[in-house]
């Protein structure tokens, strides 16, 4: 035989009031949404009604606990609807209409009534409904999950709602003037209807103002003005620009505002967004796409979809393509900048060059737009592509930090621009240049191309620096490094390490080797071996460097091996190349010996004083 669950219902109000939602004042804005969607309800009865929302804070005199009132001239309940809609959780009246009319109702669960009970024992529903008998009856809902209906003592006038609430003495801030009002504010700012708030016989109307993008100005400098000033009065902080957001998918409208400083570039900005026209949440991150970090946004969208908690976009296809269609907006925004106001652009770049980077690595036709504005390291100072293009026929660019930080100083110093394709989309973003631009030469620069350029020695030179090139090839020769002797700037350089494109794994797979069982170490000489026919490394010594020209008068063959080895070292520290165990062995050996000398000086001219 089946059983059926059983509910603890004062454990499910508690776990539905306590447990779903991040702060107890959700409870303004529950009361207010089933109110705005009441009125709503009514509207679809009489399309003409106005609708006016009320607040009201009865103080009691003997210094008792407050009673908040919310009341609405909206469509109100039947006595068979109080029974269905308000003592059955999970049940709605919006819910059979939702697919009808998604785009009208802010609710849809059935448990937001429940809310109250954070702040609350016990809810008082007065109601008379537009379609009922013109009878008011009153619904008196428990927190221990009882409830009772009957004919109100107090009929009402006309259709609507009336909602009591007596502070619970530990909910009792929420009771205050000052609270009910940020609340009401605070959620309900943007609601089209009218929102009053009575303290003390006094009334204000909290929501006079509709939204900016939803206003009127007499020219676009004003309304931009009046939007960036509302962005400011929002997240309290300047930005130097606007941008209007309008999509169908989602039915999403509102305004990106353009950061004043460059964010990190994936941190994930947090948005303000209401849902038909209720705020859901500041600190919305699911809103825009990834590549959009430069903007924080305002928007109100009529049809997308809440979680359970109001607290955020649910995320489902329409919260994607609404997404897809918000970054088209930015982008058109850019397109824009790029035709009217290039310098604009030329700011922004400068300012949130990531979020463009990013974007136009996705989107071909924005990127032939603006590959040209983007600006680059070279070994010649930052430079956009554009510059670069003008002066040099080529894109040369190495895709490491290492391989940068081993040509700038040589390159420069011949007057050769590498770009530094090492920073984040840098070299993805060259690598797809010749395929969007057919005429544009893009090639992978190697320290090793570097020598090609150097001056020759003359006949006179050759000479002289004969010995050390014997003593140098034989050195390097276990290392399976060619030397070459060229005359290069700057003269301070002594030596340039280059090797070709897969040089650098080579080495790893060398050190591996010493390093890891025999398996792994297959493994990698395997794909050694699909690689590129060997080519040897090469250390070009500088003969315009003072060392190096001593180097080539040293007669002692032991000394001169030692310093060949140590600058072959230092050469390929300063190309951040790993050490394998020779190396090391030889750098070891290397720094002794120079200790050693040194000391032998010291002792030796001691020994003359
Ligand atoms: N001010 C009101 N006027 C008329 N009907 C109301 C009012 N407040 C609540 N109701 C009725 O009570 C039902 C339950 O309200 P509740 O706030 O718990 O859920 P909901 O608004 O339907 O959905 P959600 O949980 O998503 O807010 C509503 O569907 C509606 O029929």
């Amino acid at each position: 035989m089946d059983h059926r669950f059983q509910v603890n219902l004062r454990g499910v109000i508690d776990l539905l009031s306590h447990h779903l939602y991040s702060t107890p004042g959700v409870f303004v804005r529950e009361l207010l949404q089933n109110a705005t969607d009441a009125i709503r309800a009514r509207r679809h009865l009489e399309p003409s009604h106005p609708g006016t929302v009320r607040l009201e804070l009865i103080e009691k005199q003997d210094g008792g606990l407050p009673t908040l009132l919310f009341s609405d001239d909206g469509v109100g309940l039947t006595e068979e609807e109080l029974h269905r809609f308000l003592a059955t959780i999970g049940e709605s009246s919006k819910r059979e209409t939702l697919e009808a009319r998604r785009d009208d109702f802010i609710g849809q669960f059935g448990i937001g009534l429940l809310s109250c009970f954070m702040v609350c024992d016990e809810l008082l529903v007065v109601t008379r409904s537009a379609k009922g008998d013109g009878r008011t009856m009153e619904w008196r809902g428990r927190h221990d999950g009882t409830y009772a209906v009957r004919p109100s003592e107090h009929p009402l006038e006309h259709p609507g709602t009336q909602v009591f609430l007596v502070a619970r003495a530990d909910a009792a801030e929420y009771f205050t003037a000052e609270r009910v009002r940020q609340l009401a504010v605070h959620y309900g700012g943007l609601l089209p209807f009218p929102i009053h708030l009575t303290v003390d016989g006094r009334a204000e109307h909290l929501n006079p103002a509709p939204p900016p993008w939803r206003s009127e100005y007499a020219s676009a400098g004003e309304r931009r003005a009046a939007l960036l000033a509302y962005g400011r009065e929002v997240f309290g902080q300047d930005f130097v620009d606007c941008i209007p957001l309008r999509t169908e998918a989602g039915q999403v409208e509102g305004v990106a505002f353009v950061l004043p400083f460059s964010p990190h570039f994936n941190a994930r900005q947090k948005h303000r967004v209401y849902l038909k026209d209720m705020l859901l949440s500041e600190s919305a991150e699911n809103l825009l796409p990834e590549w959009a970090f430069f903007v924080k946004c305002v928007v109100n969208a009529q049809g997308l979809r809440p979680t359970a908690s109001r607290e955020a976009f649910y995320e489902d296809a329409t919260l994607a393509r609404a997404r897809d269609a918000l970054g088209q907006c930015l982008r058109q925004y850019l397109v824009e900048l790029a035709h009217g106001d290039p310098r604009t652009l030329q700011r922004l770049i400068a300012l949130h060059g990531l979020s463009v980077k990013a974007l136009a690595l996705d989107d071909d036709d924005f990127y032939r737009l603006v590959i040209h504005w983007l600006p680059f390291e070279t070994t010649l100072g930052m430079m956009t592509l554009g510059q670069y293009r003008q002066s040099f026929a080529s894109v040369r660019y190495v895709n490491t930090l290492d391989a940068f930080r081993q040509v700038a100083r040589v390159a420069a110093a011949q007057g050769l621009c590498i770009l530094n394709g090492a920073y984040t989309h840098d070299t993805a973003l060259l690598e797809k240049l010749p395929r969007l631009l057919p005429d544009a030469q893009v090639e992978l620069f190697s320290a090793a191309q570097l020598p090609q350029g150097f001056e020759e020695l003359t006949a006179e030179e050759r000479q002289t620096v004969a010995r050390l090139r014997q003593v140098a090839t034989e050195a390097l020769e276990p290392f399976r490094c060619e030397v070459s002797i060229k005359k290069f700037l700057p003269p301070e350089v002594p030596t340039l390490y280059g090797d070709v494109d897969d040089g650098a794994f080579r080495r790893d797979v060398e050190r591996a080797r010493e390093e890891t069982d025999e398996l792994y170490a297959s493994v990698l000489e395997g794909a050694l071996a699909e690689s590129r026919e060997e080519e040897r490394p090469q250390l070009c010594f500088n003969l315009r460097n003072p060392v190096v020209r001593r180097l080539a008068r040293v007669r002692d063959d032991a000394q001169l091996k030692l310093s060949v080895e140590m600058l072959y070292v230092q050469a390929l520290l300063l190309g951040h190349r790993p050490l394998n165990a020779r190396e090391m062995a030889l750098l070891n050996r290397g720094l002794l010996g120079l200790i050693a000398a040194r000391l032998d000086d010291d002792e030796g001219t001691g020994g003359m004083h």
